[in-house]
């Protein structure tokens, strides 16, 4: 456990207003303070009204971007959480949600990255916006993760979940070869040289963020059962055999490809660090399903540390009032992303 004066700061953008992000942000940061500086990204009047609903002893310390921007994150004790200001654009009605309040959302994220570059944050960790409504607000918006990876001019970037299938057990990982786009585009997305990179920012980020020496990482076929020789499709011969190939030949572990029903068995996940699945309902479904609650997101082969929950705005939970949702993920992304960081400065000494 970090000391109160070594604590990592984290950013933590607080999300889509009208869902859970700011309650489970708040809950999170507050249950976690004596081991991280949490900085709330968000509207402050609208944080500060929901932390005084949730728990009236909960602290908040305002910090100005100037401020940060003249001299850095100023130190401040495990008794408080701290917020920077990024006003919304329009009243927050839990449940309902608003475009007038896009923009500012961004802003969060923007400011968020600004701080990794400048060294205020050690990692960012984002509670879930609403894409639609990002996309109604006039920006085109697919996800976090392409987000991210456009602002910090990464060509490619993974999205892999982990998560505990059990308290305790070693976690499941699942990355996907494809992020956020249609299922009739998938195929003609995969392609061998864009494969053989995926595979390779897993095998790397899992080395250095993750402390894995040597990553194993089984691969899923795109079609059922494989492919089965070519019946089935060709995509296993003609392009993910051969980028299997080129990942073996830069000396990575990568095995398959397996078909996806049949390869989240034990017997096979024990000799695995992290499942390549080829699309997004092919492989977060399993995840979800064995481990919703306790998975993280992490975007892989940024230039920064991002992680983010296993689920999103919750609109009706929020609808309905403040309490209802968990915020396990929340305190294990922020978990997740403190052991990133360890990781990361252990592999750099
Ligand atoms: N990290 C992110 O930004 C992120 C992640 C996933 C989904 N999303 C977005 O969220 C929006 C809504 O997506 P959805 O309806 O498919 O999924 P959702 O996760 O918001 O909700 C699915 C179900 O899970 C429940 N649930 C979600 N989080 C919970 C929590 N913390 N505690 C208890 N129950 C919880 C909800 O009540 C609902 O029944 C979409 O716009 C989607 O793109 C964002
Ligand atoms: N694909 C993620 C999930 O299902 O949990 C989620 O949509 C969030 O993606 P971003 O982190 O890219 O916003």
């Amino acid at each position: 456990m970090h000391q109160a004066s070594t604590r990592p700061a984290i950013a933590i953008t607080t999300g889509e207003p009208a869902g859970i992000g700011p309650e489970i942000s708040i809950r999170a940061a507050w249950a976690m303070r004596a081991q991280v500086n949490c900085v709330l990204l968000g509207d402050a009047a609208f944080l500060a009204l929901t932390a005084s609903l949730i728990d009236p002893a909960i602290e908040l310390a305002a910090l100005s971007v100037q401020a940060l921007r003249n001299g850095g994150l100023p130190h401040f004790g495990p008794s408080r959480i701290a917020v920077i200001d990024v006003p919304l654009g329009a009243h927050v009605v839990p449940g309902v949600l608003d475009p007038a309040n896009g923009r500012a959302l961004l802003a969060t994220l923007d400011l968020a990255l600004e701080g990794a570059r400048a060294g205020w944050f050690d990692a960012i960790v984002t509670a879930p916006l609403q894409k639609s409504t990002i996309n109604d607000a006039g920006v085109a918006f697919s996800g976090h993760t392409e987000y991210l990876a456009e602002k910090t001019g990464t060509a490619q970037v993974v999205m892999m979940l982990a998560g505990e299938t059990e308290p305790g057990n070693p976690p499941l990982r699942v990355a996907l070869a494809t992020t956020h786009l249609p299922l009739k585009d998938v195929a003609a997305a995969i392609t061998r040289e864009g494969l053989a990179r995926v595979i390779g920012i897993i095998h790397d980020d899992l080395k250095t963020k993750f402390g894995i020496a040597a990553p194993r990482i089984l691969v899923t076929g795109l079609n059922p059962h494989a492919g089965e020789n070519g019946y089935l499709g060709r995509e296993e011969i003609d392009t993910i055999t051969p980028a299997l190939e080129q990942a073996r030949a830069n000396g990575i572990d990568a095995r398959g490809p397996y078909p996806a029903d049949t390869l989240f068995q034990h017997k096979y996940l024990i000799d695995a660090d992290c499942v390549l699945a080829m699309y997004h309902d092919q492989g977060l479904p399993v995840l979800k399903y064995a481990t919703f609650g306790r998975g993280v997101n992490i975007t892989l082969g940024l230039p920064l540390i991002r992680t983010s929950v296993d689920h999103g705005t919750a609109l009706d939970l929020a609808a309905a009032g403040l309490g209802r949702a968990d915020c396990g993920s929340m305190e294990q992304a922020i978990r997740t992303a403190l052991h990133m960081v360890d990781a990361q400065r252990a592999s750099q000494l």
